[in-house]
């Protein structure tokens, strides 16, 4: 990662351990990275796993980086970023916040100084390398700052540069929360091949191979994913009888309706500073 070299998270939860796999998985150094977290069990977790730098002192962490990784819970932000505007040379440093909902300026609010933030909205499959995150820069960021993030979040997935930055929320509603969404489906589908009387395991390998066989398709092949749809789907066969249970139940209005409730909660989120 170009001259910005060292990364701290504050919070030792799944998404710093998502982007902490993926980095070190593309070839940081663990000395380059430190985790803060009040309590101990998590950020040892990582630390002892990883090699990482670890402390339960969110100020020692940020002396340590030139990155900031904000990875804590939305209504933690305004606390963990008053105790921040401690930090010696802290507006020259870039804080990357991932938190739902919460705005640059609610960040430099707090920090009390006009520090270059960069939202992120990453996903949960980052710890693959398979995460897909939105990022938007604030207007203090600089060039070498961006192209840090930028490296940052390439090292564990896809990114997109966003200009607007409710565009956040959008990308939230999308691949943020994305994942859960497929994860309900697959387990309504899980539940209903054990229903069929396939065991737990035959069941959970059917769904996760079927769901994992769908997306690479889908990777794969640069066609409509409407026309990979068409391809399963025999006229009168037993696909057509699904999806037209899938149409007469409203599919396409329940998603999204789903992906609207998400992107106004993150909305709300910002409005009430949670
Ligand atoms: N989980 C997900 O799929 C995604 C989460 N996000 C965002 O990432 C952020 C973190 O979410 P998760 O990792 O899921 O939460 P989490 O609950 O797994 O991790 C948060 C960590 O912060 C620690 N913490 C609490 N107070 C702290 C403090 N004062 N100083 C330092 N650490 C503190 C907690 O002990 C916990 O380990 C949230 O703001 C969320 O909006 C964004 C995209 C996806
Ligand atoms: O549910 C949430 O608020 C966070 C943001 C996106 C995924 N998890």
């Amino acid at each position: 990662m170009n001259s910005l070299t060292k990364v701290a998270f504050i919070g030792a939860g799944n998404m710093a351990k998502a982007i902490s796999i993926g980095l070190i998985n593309s070839g940081s150094k663990p000395e380059s990275i430190m985790v803060a977290n009040p309590s101990a069990e998590k950020r040892l977790a990582l630390a002892n796993e990883f090699g990482i730098g670890q402390t339960d002192d969110n100020v020692k962490a940020a002396e340590f980086a030139d990155i900031i990784v904000l990875a804590v819970k939305p209504h933690f932000i305004n606390t963990v970023c008053t105790q921040l505007s401690q930090v010696n040379n802290i507006q020259n440093k870039l804080i990357i916040s991932v938190a739902a909902g919460i705005t640059v300026a609610q960040i430099q609010q707090a920090l009390a100084c006009q520090a270059g933030v960069v939202r992120v909205m990453p996903n949960t499959p980052s710890q693959l390398g398979l995460g897909m995150s939105g990022l938007f820069a604030s207007l203090e960021v600089n060039a070498a700052q961006k192209s840090a993030a930028d490296k940052l979040m390439k090292a564990v997935g896809e990114v997109i540069w966003l200009t607007s930055e409710t565009k956040i929320d959008a990308i939230t509603a999308v691949a943020g929360s994305g994942p859960a969404y497929f994860f309900l489906f697959m387990e309504a589908m899980q539940k209903q091949a054990l229903a069929f009387g396939f065991s737990g395991e035959e069941s959970r390998m059917l769904v996760q191979q079927t769901a994992l066989g769908a997306a690479q398709m889908v990777a794969h092949n640069n066609i409509d994913i409407s026309q990979l749809r068409e391809n399963v789907t025999s006229k009168g066969g037993t696909t057509f009888a699904a999806l037209e249970q899938f149409r007469e139940n409203g599919l396409e209005q329940i998603v999204s309706g789903a992906m609207t409730a998400a992107f106004n909660r993150a909305q709300e989120m910002a409005k009430n500073n949670n």
